[in-house]
């Protein structure tokens, strides 16, 4: 196993609720952004279908639905999962979790294509985007030898927004020397990672990165994301704008849901990175 480090990724501060496109804070937090996702491909931002996910490990657990702006679909999915009687303080707690997660979620999307010059490119993006909201849960290890809760792995989304629900940790993710670098959010923090969709729609210009969940002692860990996946149906596809004779095209369109219906964990092993890079390089 590679080395493990206690190096932070930057974290940054979202926390003013009257931020507006176009203003010097929120210049200077888009090159904050940018220079986070360059160098990690992840970062910390401080702020204010019924099914279980299959096992990832043998402590994991969780509980997700699509299309989570829809109050219904995290009710009917999540709720009642664990509730069959309702909870209506759980749901309303999580869809307000959603709508902040959203509104985050499209403004990291903005000042990403702002920062490429891009922004036309918003609206195709949000309409192509499915919001999976899941809740996981990783079982107590029972054990101080660090134990896997989800192997490492990219996430295939366009942007992935982590939150750690309590004082366990475990998230750790890749530096570009190789190391894990574990994450320790505090529960007032999301994580947002760059996902394997949206750095293959950026023509590669940045990279989303290897994460991992490992775990030691003796009590549980509780998080909670959203994915922002494309949309079965609608080809992923490198603007015009990033191809030129210095920057070839690296990646043919792709529609997600057939690479899903293609694939196979083998071949992330077999080739040593991700299946959806591999399936649709030039
Ligand atoms: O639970 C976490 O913090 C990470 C979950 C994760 O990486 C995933 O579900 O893809
Ligand atoms: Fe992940």
């Amino acid at each position: 196993m590679s080395s493990r480090t206690g190096a932070k990724v930057p974290v940054i501060d979202f926390s003013n609720q009257n931020l507006k496109p176009s203003s010097p804070e929120w210049d200077l937090l888009k090159f904050q952004v940018r220079e986070a996702l360059e160098e990690y491909g992840s970062l910390c931002f401080r702020k204010p279908l019924r099914a279980y996910h299959g096992s990832q490990s043998r402590l994991y657990d969780s509980i997700s639905t699509d299309d989570a702006h829809i109050a219904e679909n995290i009710e009917q999915c999540l709720t009642t999962t664990l509730w069959p009687q309702g909870n209506i303080s759980f749901s309303k707690t999580l869809a307000s979790f959603t709508q902040l997660a959203l509104g985050l979620e499209k403004t990291i999307l903005r000042m990403i294509l702002e920062s490429f010059g891009l922004e036309k490119y918003m609206d195709e993006l949000v309409d192509l985007t499915n919001n999976h909201l899941r809740a996981m849960k990783y079982g107590r290890p029972n054990t101080s030898e660090p134990t896997l809760g989800i192997p490492q792995h990219c996430d295939n989304t366009i942007l992935t927004l982590l939150s750690q629900l309590n004082e366990v940790q475990g998230l750790e993710i890749q530096n570009k020397n190789g190391e894990w670098m574990n994450l320790n959010p505090s529960p007032n923090s999301f994580v947002v990672m760059l996902g394997e969709s949206f750095s293959i729609w950026l023509n590669g210009r940045l990279s989303s990165c290897y994460h991992r969940v490992l775990m030691e002692g003796n009590e549980a860990r509780y998080s909670i994301g959203l994915f922002a996946r494309p949309r079965g149906g609608y080809l992923v596809k490198v603007p015009k704008e990033l191809v030129d004779d210095k920057n070839p095209m690296l990646f043919k369109p792709f529609d997600l849901e057939e690479f899903l219906k293609t694939y196979s964990p083998q071949i992330v092993q077999e080739r040593g990175k991700s299946a959806l890079i591999a399936y649709c390089s030039v």
